[in-house]
């Protein structure tokens, strides 16, 4: 089935005449205003709105990410969100340096419920709004330019009297015309210019103009020349912090909003996590965490990003996808071979105090509160880098590089049998039970040594398929000795060891790669606190798994 064709049925936005814009190149190097709307756009858009409780609880975590305007309900719509702005302000729940911000359509009921609902606001943001788009004054309005600018005038009219006439509240006024993006640009100004001579900001007193892209309906180029627009013909554009309101219909809020607060926005209203609407609101995380890979600190605190996110899930009742930038499950996760072997290089020679350098991470996954454990994940995808990195992370094994190969083939076997992603509890079980399996032929018991300076003797108690054996052998150091007394052809090719953690507790790890009997070489590991005994469990490991592996061990000791 195909997609029938769209000539007829939709067409092209139709570009801003801007010849001159300067927004592409400007770059951004100071955050916006940020503006939270998850109790208001983002409550309206849920299955089930929040509870007074969710909501208070939503609340406390935007102002612990350090939000200062909260937009808070739609207090004439519901008792619900009424009482909720009248418990934020009766109980003194809104912190001295946070503005709550309540929203109310341009009807006089309506305009007098919402002031009520704010009495006794130490500050306060009210927000006007009505729809000034050619399809919404003929289908919802049925209204011409003229009635639309009145009503938003009579609203804003009714909004100066009541405030006036409480003083006691520091009042802020916004004003919001609705689908924005889809209107004609020279009426948007004009009921712009319209409210702003009624409400007479000062820049002293500035008063917010939301320029929203109530639905996204165009590329983010078109919406920030929009926003330029008006940026430069505004009337009292010095007394007026000029705010953007994207919606993701279109999936590019975000570009949207980046490009519109280049094209002259002082001020950006969103949800954390892009909660919202149909498509959503525009993330507000996203947007800071942005600037923040950018160098440009967004004032914000999202160092515990889980911690908000588990608030935000609960309160929404909707999960965070596991894609999502900076936040979701998955991001700071690399199944495939290349990226985990380029980020565990990357964590390697990252200078603590250099710039971030990690490829494939455009964030350092600590600056937000996440494990380094979560990074590497393997799947049927990855290779070699992401198993070793997960044992080294979690057990402290550092195996050397020919030892990763031959043990990722081991993984790989695995993961073809089950199909399924490993964790690196996982990767463990299949190391221990091909180097460290106590159920090889050989198993290790005790040992004496002697050295008189001109070499080595060692005497090995150990057993050999389940009946105790005395191996005894010299040479020019114990591990020569060792391999002496197994009285074998082996050939010791390679040999590594390492500390594994410190103190009391530490342990020595150490990798022997043999050719046994003149066959293909392939790695012993021993794990003991004597790095000698280590070793000798080393070789062991090597012997066991090529009698495993079938091979002859002809010339063994008795
Ligand atoms: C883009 C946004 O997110 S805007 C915010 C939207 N949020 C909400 O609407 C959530 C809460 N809203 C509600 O609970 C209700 O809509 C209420 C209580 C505000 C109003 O309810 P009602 O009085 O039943 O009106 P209703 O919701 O049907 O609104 C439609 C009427 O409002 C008018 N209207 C819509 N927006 C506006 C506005 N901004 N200013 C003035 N009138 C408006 C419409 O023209 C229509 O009038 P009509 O009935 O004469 O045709
Ligand atoms: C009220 C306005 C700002 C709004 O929510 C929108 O246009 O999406």
């Amino acid at each position: 089935m195909m997609l029938p064709h769209p000539e007829n049925k939709y067409r092209a936005f139709p570009p801003v005449r801007l010849a001159d814009r300067t927004w592409p190149d400007k770059t951004i190097t100071a955050p916006p205003v940020w503006m939270s709307t998850d109790l208001r756009d983002g409550n309206q858009a849920l299955i089930e709105p929040m509870s007074a409780a969710s909501k208070m609880r939503f609340f406390d975590t935007i102002v612990g990410c350090g939000i200062k305007e909260i937009e808070v309900g739609f207090p004439s719509a519901s008792q619900a969100d009424f009482d909720f702005v009248r418990q934020l302000i009766e109980q003194d729940r809104v912190p001295a340096d946070v503005t709550i911000e309540v929203l109310t359509q341009a009807r006089e009921d309506l305009i007098r419920r919402t002031i009520d609902s704010l009495a006794g606001a130490r500050r306060a943001i009210v927000h006007l709004y009505n729809a000034v788009s050619p399809s919404f004054r003929r289908i919802v309005f049925n209204m011409s330019r003229e009635e639309v600018v009145a009503i938003a005038v009579a609203g804003t009219r009714l909004i100066r009297e009541l405030t006036d006439a409480r003083p006691e509240t520091e009042w802020v006024f916004e004003y919001s015309p609705e689908t924005f993006s889809m209107a004609e640009l020279d009426f948007a100004r004009e009921v712009c210019d319209a409210v702003s001579a009624v409400w007479q900001p000062t820049p002293e007193r500035k008063m917010i103009i939301n320029l929203p892209s109530t639905v996204e309906v165009s590329t983010p180029n078109v919406y920030a020349d929009q926003i330029e627009w008006m940026h430069r013909h505004l009337a009292r554009r010095d007394s007026i912090v000029l705010s953007v309101h994207p919606h993701n219909d279109r999936g590019t809020a975000v570009a949207a909003a980046e490009l519109a607060v280049m094209a002259g926005a002082d001020r950006v209203e969103g949800c954390l996590f892009g909660n919202g609407e149909r498509t959503g609101n525009v993330d507000l995380v996203t947007l800071a965490l942005n600037l923040y890979t950018q160098g440009v600190h967004p004032g914000l605190d999202f160092s515990d990003i889980d911690e908000v996110r588990k608030c935000v899930e609960e309160c929404n009742q909707i999960p965070v996808h596991p894609r999502h930038p900076y936040v979701g499950d998955l991001v700071f996760t690399a199944f495939s071979g290349s990226h985990q072997d380029a980020i565990k290089k990357g964590f390697a020679q990252q200078d603590p105090q250099g710039l971030w350098e990690v490829p494939y991470l455009p964030i350092d996954p600590a600056d937000l509160g996440r494990s380094y454990d979560a990074v590497i994940r393997v799947n049927s995808q990855s290779g070699k880098g992401g198993m070793t990195y997960l044992l080294e992370q979690t057990y402290g094994l550092k195996l050397p590089r020919r030892l990763q190969i031959e043990f990722s083939r081991a993984v790989q076997r695995v993961m073809d049998e089950t199909g399924k992603e490993v964790d690196a509890k996982d990767i463990h079980a299949v190391f221990e039970e091909e180097y460290l399996s106590p159920d090889g032929a050989f198993k290790y018991h005790a040992h004496r040594m002697q050295d008189d300076g001109s070499g080595v003797k060692v005497q090995v108690e150990a057993i050999r398929h389940g009946r105790p054996v005395t191996l005894s052998g010299a040479g020019n150091g114990p591990l020569d000795a060792f391999v002496a007394a197994l009285g074998m052809d082996i050939r010791l090719m390679d040999y590594h060891e390492h500390a594994i953690g410190g103190g009391s507790d530490a342990r020595a790890a150490c990798y022997v790669e043999l050719r046994v009997n003149g066959g293909a070489t392939l790695f012993g590991v021993g794990i003991d606190e004597n790095i000698v005994t280590a070793s000798f469990k080393a070789v062991l490991s090597a012997v066991n798994r090529d009698l495993q592996d079938g091979r002859e061990a002809t010339a063994m000791a008795a």
